[in-house]
């Protein structure tokens, strides 16, 4: 293993982001993740500066076992002509029972003038004084220089005075931060390279992603010598973010061959990143690094042709390392091999089956052409391709007809209703259904018809509705395009319905997540 520090700050610097509230609970099972992926250090948060920071280490004592992490406390130095023995948030990082404290420190000497309103003699002295106090309490002392590349450029003895008041007064790292997060790789490398040579410290590197750079200039710091990287998972962070810990990790794995994770930890990464989003309530960006869902989706023709032959053809390494997956997207920008390739994740063998692969991708171009979109709809696409394959196994119902009205009296709200005539398991159904909208009664008719013959659709839900307006396929004449997410509760599909009238698309779009819904739980036609 190398011995650089992972250090992960999703909880401290992760939760600055805008609109990311993190529970205790949340903080915990967040914490629990990091130790699985086998980060060095998790910073917590900071005890003292609010009750749930407290309350997190107090529960973290208790309740968490961490097989390889270290918890980390983050506090600033003592108050400006204070002392750190007397100081309540000093005193709080040594009660929060963390072994490992972080202290944010000045070292540009604009902000020790100008924001501290103390003098850059005694900035010096809160440093010495408030490190040698946690060590002298048995913490393992970690400084974040602040500004510090920004500090540099304005005085470069400071900042460097500052990491060497740190080194001398016990702290085992100092980190180097480019807080407003607005330099370049060269500028982190020769900054690094001069804290590295020009000090006896052990260097960390700690970026924001203000200028797009962070996990470039962490990499960077790590080249010229730092040997401690700071990050958060998916990039969250004050502004536009942290360096993403993840990319930077696998990064310096697979492409530099550090091994920084255990055997097989790397693998986890996509999972526990998917985790981690659903606990942070923030959605997942499918185009992020490595463990993004499009991370190894492709969508070009001529892509998919070479990645039949080999994927490492259009791929910088294989999805397995990080746990990803290769997927194939199919548009009119796909080609028989990519039907194929398709065809094969399905499980169908279609090489050399050239005159269906022709005919399916003729179907794909013509209906996008009139506005389908199947690469957001993996479940119609491969209803499509079913279809041509199977005949009609797949023809479970046959619809009459349908209808929707919608009702407004008065004050109340409008409520809609439908029926629906379906043929289904050698019967002919009438079925009604309500709904707050047309597509909900639409779904609860259809549904309420189909049970009795296919009663493993009561578990489904319509979990997400989309509308686009196209006018792009018919002149002036808009079609309506509607994206429908369906669930069974474990898993959920994307199915399309394009047609001028809006509800004749949902319906579409809602029949094909139906069938869809009653593929995956293997049920043949009755
Ligand atoms: C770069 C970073 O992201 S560092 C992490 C920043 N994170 C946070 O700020 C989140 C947590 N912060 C908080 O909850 C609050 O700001 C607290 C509890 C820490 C302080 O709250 P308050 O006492 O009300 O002070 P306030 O936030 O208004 O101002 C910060 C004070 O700390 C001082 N300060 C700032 N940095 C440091 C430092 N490194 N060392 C010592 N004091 C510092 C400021 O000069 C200011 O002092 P003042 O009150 O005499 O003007
Ligand atoms: C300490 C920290 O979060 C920063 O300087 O960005």
């Amino acid at each position: 293993m190398s011995d650089l520090h992972v250090y992960d700050t999703t909880l401290r610097d992760g939760a600055q982001q805008e609109g990311l509230n993190l529970s205790v609970s949340d903080k915990l099972a967040i914490a629990v993740h990091l130790d699985e992926l086998g980060v060095g250090f998790i910073e917590g948060g900071w005890p003292g500066a609010n009750p749930k920071d407290t309350e997190f280490f107090a529960r973290a004592q208790r309740d968490l076992t961490l097989r390889n992490a270290t918890l980390a406390a983050f506090g600033a130095t003592r108050r400006a002509g204070g002392r750190a023995a007397t100081d309540p948030l000093v005193r709080a990082l040594v009660d929060s029972g963390a072994p490992v404290v972080t202290l944010v420190a000045k070292s540009h000497v604009r902000h020790v003038e100008t924001a501290l309103r103390t003098t850059l003699e005694e900035n010096l002295e809160m440093v010495r004084d408030t490190v040698s106090f946690l060590a002298g309490e048995g913490r393992r002392v970690f400084l974040d220089a602040e500004h510090f590349f920004d500090g540099y450029a304005a005085d470069r003895a400071y900042a460097l005075e500052v990491v060497r008041a740190a080194m001398e007064s016990g702290a085992e790292v100092v980190a180097l931060c480019d807080t407003n997060g607005g330099m370049l790789p060269h500028q982190i490398a020769d900054v690094v390279a001069d804290a590295v040579g020009s000090t006896s410290a052990r260097v960390g590197i700690h970026c924001h992603n203000d200028t797009g750079c962070a996990v470039a200039n962490s990499m960077a710091a790590v080249d010229a010598g730092a040997t401690h990287v700071q990050g958060t998972i998916n990039g969250y962070g004050e502004r536009t973010g942290n360096a993403d810990l993840l990319t930077v990790v696998s990064n310096l794995q697979i492409k530099q061959g550090l091994p920084l994770l255990e055997t097989g930890r790397l693998r986890e990464a996509t999972r526990i990143a998917h985790s981690i989003s659903e606990i942070t309530n923030v959605p997942p960006y499918s185009r992020q690094p490595y463990v993004g869902a499009s991370a190894f989706a492709h969508k070009a023709g001529l892509h998919a042709s070479a990645i039949r032959i080999d994927p490492d053809l259009y791929q910088h390494t294989d999805p397995m390392h990080v746990g990803n997956d290769m997927r194939m997207l199919v548009s009119d920008m796909a080609g028989r091999a990519s039907i194929e390739l398709k065809g094969r994740e399905l499980g169908y063998d279609l090489s050399g089956n050239d005159e269906l692969l022709s005919g399916v991708l003729a179907k794909v171009k013509d209906l996008e052409l009139r506005g389908y979109t199947f690469d957001a709809a993996d479940a119609s696409f491969e209803l499509l391709l079913r279809r041509e394959v199977e005949g009609k196994g797949l023809d479970f119902f046959a619809v009459e007809s349908w209808r929707v009205i919608t009702d407004a009296r008065g004050e109340e709200s409008a409520l809609s209703e439908a029926t629906v005539k379906v043929v289904a398991g050698g019967e002919r159904v009438v079925a009604t259904g309500e709904g707050n909208g047309p597509v909900n009664a639409l779904d609860h008719a259809l549904r309420q018809a189909l049970t009795p013959a296919y009663p493993e659709l009561a578990k489904l839900e319509l979990i997400d509705f989309r509308v686009r307006i196209l006018d792009a396929a018919h002149g002036t004449d808009a079609v309506t395009r509607v994206l429908i997410e369906t669930s069974d509760g474990t898993t959920s599909w994307e199915t399309i319905g394009v047609a001028g009238n809006i509800l004749e698309a949902s319906w579409q779009a809602l029949v094909e997540g139906v069938t869809y819904g009653l593929v995956r739980a293997g049920v043949s036609v009755r």
